[in-house]
């Protein structure tokens, strides 16, 4: 085996692995470790099976796996497929030793983890990132959910995985576009709490876009050792963990008001950073080189920095009212330091957000 990184969230008590390498999936034996009991359902979507399903499928042998493969994209992270999900569990005779293994990127992930959170009021579950973006940042920490027509994970839970096996040579067959939609949050991580890292992407950006495996690997661990240590100091967002939001309030509100079908959820995020460093820089709390220098690199990585036509400021600012860190109904905001602070901000005007939405 070619592990080149493990790491580990520690959460007192209880804990869990991160392992980052090309051809983990090959491995029989990781994989069946991590199913303890006789039942295991694989949760995927229809770009990923063929890729990816049979080594898994495999490596399960002498186990009752059901595999549950739905259309992809964020479009389906909604109630409906989480009752399917329920129903194949049911259907399946699932008891409370059941695995559920997300096979697949980010929407996969939060579905999978929702439906484990709650059959049963919550079984097993191990993450198997297929996406930069899942492998950097949703796989890890614990936060499931589906969306709403009205905003994004409204319907969720903190449910930890017990392991996450993050097998690089499946970004062989991610598409450009969604590998930059991960960028995009590897940037915020630099962005929110890493002036060394932030420098470290600005110089291997065209290596990371020509998907080179040493960066690419470094790019994920880096990220999963930020998250995971976030994450044990702050598992459900108390405070801390509202920094891993940065430009997600922002992101949100244009993925919602595009009814999850225009900006992929990366390249919201990323829309949103530079509209949260704006704003940061026009209530003078961050220099305006910074956030330059942020658009720019997001730029370079290919990524969206401005607003997508048709979106009205006000009905962004009024999606932007259903967010999760909003507290007795006031908006509360992720605001940047500039390149490697953010800080958590209440009390900012509509009219300074609507001037920036506006811009
Ligand atoms: N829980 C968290 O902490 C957290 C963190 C960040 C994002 N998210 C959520 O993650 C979701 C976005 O995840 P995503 O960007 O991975 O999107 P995604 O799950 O929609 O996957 C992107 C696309 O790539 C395809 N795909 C996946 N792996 C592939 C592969 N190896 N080869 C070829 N095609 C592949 C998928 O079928 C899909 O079409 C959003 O719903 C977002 O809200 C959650
Ligand atoms: O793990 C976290 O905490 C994050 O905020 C990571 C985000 O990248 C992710 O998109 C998350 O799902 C957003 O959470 P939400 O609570 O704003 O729905
Ligand atoms: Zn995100």
């Amino acid at each position: 085996m070619n592990t080149q990184h493990e790491l580990e969230v520690a959460l007192g008590d209880r804990r869990y692995p991160i392992r980052i390498g090309r051809g983990l999936l090959d491995q029989p034996g990781a994989l069946a470790a991590l199913v303890t009991g006789r039942h295991a359902l694989v949760l995927t979507d229809v770009n990923v099976a063929p890729h990816y399903l049979a080594p898994v499928q495999a490596a399960l042998r002498g186990k009752q796996v059901q595999t549950c493969v739905l259309p992809p994209g964020e479009q389906e992270k909604t109630l409906a497929r989480f009752a399917e999900v329920m129903a194949v569990l049911a259907g399946m005779g699932a008891s409370r030793d059941t695995t559920v293994l997300a096979l697949g990127g980010g929407v996969v992930g939060d579905l999978a983890g929702f439906a484990a959170a709650c059959w049963m009021r919550g079984v097993r579950f191990v993450q198997l990132p297929t996406t930069l973006l899942a492998m950097v940042d949703s796989a890890v920490g614990g936060k499931t959910a589906v969306d709403l027509p009205q905003g994004k994970n409204l319907v969720g839970a903190f449910h930890q995985p017990s392991a996450v096996l993050a097998d690089v040579a499946t970004l062989d067959t991610l598409p450009d576009r969604e590998l930059r939609a991960g960028l995009a949050e590897v940037v915020k991580y630099g962005a929110l709490g890493d002036a060394g890292f932030f420098a470290w992407l600005e110089d291997q950006a065209e290596a990371l876009l020509a998907r080179e495996p040493a960066a690419l690997a470094e790019a994920i661990a880096r990220c999963c050792a930020h998250k995971a240590a976030i994450v044990a100091r702050d598992e459900t967002e108390q405070g801390e963990r509202m920094l891993l939001n940065l430009g997600h309030t922002f992101g949100h509100a244009i993925e919602t008001e595009q009814g999850y079908g225009g900006l992929l959820h990366g390249e919201a995020v990323a829309v949103g950073m530079v509209l949260a460093a704006r704003l940061s820089a026009e209530l003078g709390r961050a220099p305006w080189p910074d956030a330059a220098r942020l658009a720019a690199l997001l730029e370079r990585l290919g990524l969206p920095v401005a607003l997508p036509p048709g979106l009205a400021p006000d009905a962004l600012l009024d999606r932007m009212r259903l967010d999760k860190k909003a507290v007795s109904g006031a908006l509360r905001l992720v605001l940047w330091r500039g390149i490697g602070q953010a800080e958590v901000v209440d009390g900012v005007t509509d009219e300074a957000i609507l001037a920036v939405l506006d811009a």
